[in-house]
């Protein structure tokens, strides 16, 4: 199975330690003027997607050492075990299997022994044919109308991927109206019912294991607001169709399961958007830039899997994200996509990394003693400049960011796109090399202020530089560029979680909090006063029902 390795014992992190002592005083100003190569050595292009990892706190040493690690830790068989469906999710007991799913090459992929691919074939060639149905005006409403809206109700893993994936990849957008509703708040669904027409939406139940009680609470609001429109139970199976893995609640929520698209419990909820889960993508671009989704997805796993340690985007992003978040000890990492489509990037990747390596128990059930996953955060460029960018500047803590950028718009109006790259550019240099005393002061004087109103304002116009980031320049945001985005991301949180000795596809933390909310419910249905809980849920819950 998984290694186990406590990777502060190995000799790569006692190297490291002593490493991290010579390089920490060095600025990347000083980085940069010893190593005229830094470029060419420390960036990976790989098909339309260039990494520029140079503007990092390290040398050739730092990779060397950190390659060491990803070494000693099992790095390459944890990855040969993921991809050959061992049981890496141990806690559950399940294969991590999402690469299957965007399997092009079509090669058994084994499962307790059973090859998966035929499922996976079949699902989706029944989602080709759905989605063509339905984007055609083919598939009828129940008064004989073509679908208009497509309304893809789930939450977490079955809502976050599709809503980042189809508002960046809006530009392939067809006809169709996609909305998405996942809070349990009624505010949700209300709102999207309020602009739908129930003779022309589809309902999508999006959930892994139908008992989510949000999307239940949802979908029975649903359903009961399509029959109250004068719709029979009967014509259910026109409007409602169901992404899950679990057929039996399909058939006792009232859904067809000939409107059911299945997938397995191997593939984790957050990981599921290359799944069933991924039909409102389909429905919203059409299955051919689905499936070119996919094959963006799958080209980064064949990188991931054939490719040195060195050339590998996804092992090297991982190995920087250790060196901050365990030697520099920087709590959150920040991902600025400049791009508007992608302005759920990094709201995706809160829940891809934060659930995956949000954990304190490593994988023998110790405590560990060193930092895990980090806090993950960001909004597109450049609205964050002008809103938080000021603490990454100049505030006092290490923040490395991930830059993300297209070369070419899919909207070239006027100069817009070139004012917004000259930000992207200028950003991580500023971030580098900030600026010193004896420039503000040169930059004061040319203003023509006095010694005196320099001496008051120059300290606050000093940037120390020396802020790390990693730039990713692609060419343009594609399905095939985003899918290969993304995997790369997931892969980078895998080989994390390998290294920190945790297990990165379960999410027992998400438990205790659904639990006693299953408690508390009935407390709420009464008029008395509760007294079963600590002084400060009493007082809140009696305060509540005084006001309500
Ligand atoms: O797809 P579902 O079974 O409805 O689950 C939806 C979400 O809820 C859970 O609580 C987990 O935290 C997520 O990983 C999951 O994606």
């Amino acid at each position: 199975m998984l290694p186990s390795t406590d990777f502060t014992t190995t000799n790569a992190f006692k190297y490291l330690t002593d490493h991290y002592i010579d390089l920490a005083p060095k600025s990347l100003r000083e980085l940069f003027s010893a190593d005229p190569n830094r470029f060419s050595k420390f960036s990976i292009q790989f098909e339309d997607i260039l990494l520029d990892y140079s503007k990092n706190r390290i040398d050739d040493e730092t990779i060397a050492l950190l390659i060491q690690l990803a070494k000693e830790c099992g790095v390459k068989d944890a990855v040969e075990a993921m991809f050959n469906g061992e049981k890496i999710n141990a806690t559950e007991g399940r294969e991590v299997l999402h690469t299957a799913l965007r399997n092009r090459s079509n090669t058994p992929v084994l499962a307790g022994g059973k090859d998966v691919m035929p499922d996976v074939n079949a699902v989706l060639q029944h989602m080709k044919e759905f989605s063509n149905a339905v984007i055609s005006g083919e598939w009828k409403g129940y008064t004989g109308k073509p679908i208009t809206d497509v309304v893809n109700i789930g939450i977490g893993g079955s809502d976050l991927g599709p809503v980042m994936v189809t508002e960046a990849l809006k530009a392939y957008k067809n006809h169709l109206n996609l909305h998405f509703v996942s809070n349990v708040d009624g505010t949700h669904i209300a709102e999207t019912l309020k602009t739908v027409n129930p003779e022309t939406t589809l309902f999508l139940i999006a959930s892994k294991t139908f008992t989510t009680q949000e999307t239940m609470a949802n979908a029975h609001t649903a359903r009961n607001w399509f029959l109250e429109s004068g719709a029979v139970e009967a014509d259910v199976a026109k409007h409602f169709a169901a992404l899950s893995t679990n057929a039996e609640a399909v058939s006792k929520f009232g859904i067809d399961t000939a409107n059911m698209f299945g997938f397995w419990d191997w593939v984790g909820g957050r990981y599921s958007l290359w799944s069933a889960i991924g039909l409102s993508i389909a429905l919203s671009i059409g299955f051919d830039n689905f499936e070119e989704l996919l094959g963006g997805a799958h080209a980064m796993d064949n990188h991931f899997r054939n490719t040195e340690f060195e050339q590998n985007i996804p092992v090297i992003l991982a190995l920087i994200g250790i060196w901050y978040n365990n030697f520099f000890e920087s709590e959150t990492e920040a991902i600025l996509p400049y791009d508007q489509y992608m302005h759920r990037f990094a709201a995706y990747f809160q829940q891809g990394d934060m659930e995956s390596n949000g954990k304190y128990v490593d994988r023998n059930g110790k405590v560990v003693d060193y930092s895990t996953g980090p806090v993950i955060w960001g909004e597109p460029g450049t609205n964050g400049q002008h809103a938080f960018y000021q603490l990454i500047h100049q505030g006092t803590k290490l923040i490395p960011c991930d830059f993300i950028a297209p070369a070419q718009t899919h909207n070239p109006v006027g100069e817009h796109h070139t004012l917004l790259l000259s930000n992207f550019f200028a950003q991580t240099e500023a971030l580098m090399n900030g600026k010193t005393e004896e420039e503000v002061v040169a930059e004061l004087k040319a203003q023509g202020k006095t010694d005196d109103e320099i001496k008051i304002l120059a300290p606050f116009k000093v940037f120390e530089g020396n802020r790390p980031t990693n730039s990713i320049l692609v060419k343009k945001i594609t399905p095939h560029t985003l899918g290969a985005l993304i995997a790369m991301y997931e892969h980078k949180i895998f080989v994390q979680g390998i290294i920190w000795n945790i297990y990165s596809f379960d999410q027992w933390g998400v438990e205790l909090g659904k639990q006693l909310a299953g408690k508390i419910l009935p407390e709420l249905r009464t008029a008395e006063d509760v007294t079963t809980h600590d002084a400060s849920t009493n007082g809140l819950i009696n305060q509540y029902k005084a006001w309500r």
